[in-house]
């Protein structure tokens, strides 16, 4: 497996990225300073005060639980609704937040090709929020969905795992892992791990979804707001 992460510096800062090869087709690309530092305070703000933020009720392993962060969906009209661990978010309009529509501009920009239609946004309040090991491999994204991720905020840490063979872990079937045979899995399978800045965006790309899991996991020194956006493609 080739795993060489390459530092590619451009004129703007913008583009200063780190792309890590996976292999087998999967790729992970990291722009540290993708939006501009003043800017970002800026939409954090907003986007912590504008969206209608919920915590909804999830159901995992037939047990049902509060979410442990605040979540929000904004998509493009007439798209398959989403649907993950038993819950269908509703789909506010792009139009709404128009901060929202901006950043996808500068997203598009960056990422030739890609038609980003979709926005699941995520409100870690403090560290003890999380988001546990799940691949976005949901069918309406088609087998190998490029996923934007922008942070803003808080600082925190996003785990990539080797998927395990068996079983199978998606968003739909995910729960908190914080076992010791979730230490063992640690230290036996291949792992990488970004600290996810201000203004950052993170690609996943190719197969990510189908051969690797993530997850966002609790910081008890993490005490401020972070705010992340993953950008998606819905398939017709
Ligand atoms: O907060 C993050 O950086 C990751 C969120 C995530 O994995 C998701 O929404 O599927
Ligand atoms: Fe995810």
């Amino acid at each position: 497996m080739s795993s060489s992460a390459t530092q590619t510096s451009n004129s703007s800062e913008t583009d200063t990225k780190e792309t890590l090869d996976l292999g087998n087709g999967s790729e992970v690309v990291y722009y540290p300073r993708f939006l501009p530092q003043n800017q970002s305070y800026q939409w954090l703000e907003y986007l912590d005060k504008k969206i209608p933020w919920t915590r909804p009720e999830i159901h995992v392993f037939g047990r049902s639980c509060l979410q442990p962060r605040d979540t929000c969906y904004v998509a493009n009209k007439g798209l398959q609704e989403l649907e993950y661990s038993g819950y269908q978010p509703l789909a506010y309009s792009w139009d709404d937040f128009p901060p929202l529509k901006a950043i996808l501009e500068l997203i598009h920009e960056t990422l030739p090709g890609s038609k980003f239609n979709s926005l699941l946004l995520n409100r870690y309040k403090i560290g003890t929020d999380y988001v546990s090991w799940h691949s976005d491999d949901e069918k309406l994204y088609g087998p190998t969905p490029e996923i934007a991720s922008i942070s803003f905020g808080c600082e925190r840490e996003f785990l990539l795992r080797k998927r395990e063979k068996t079983p199978k872990l998606s968003m739909a079937t995910s729960t908190k892992y914080n076992t010791s045979s979730e230490q063992s899995k640690a230290s036996r399978l291949e792992q990488r791990s970004f600290v996810l800045k201000h203004g950052s965006m993170l690609v996943m790309r190719g197969y990510v979804q189908r051969d690797w899991v993530h997850s966002i996991p609790k910081r008890a020194k993490a005490n401020t707001v972070r705010i992340n956006l993953t950008f998606r493609q819905v398939l017709n």
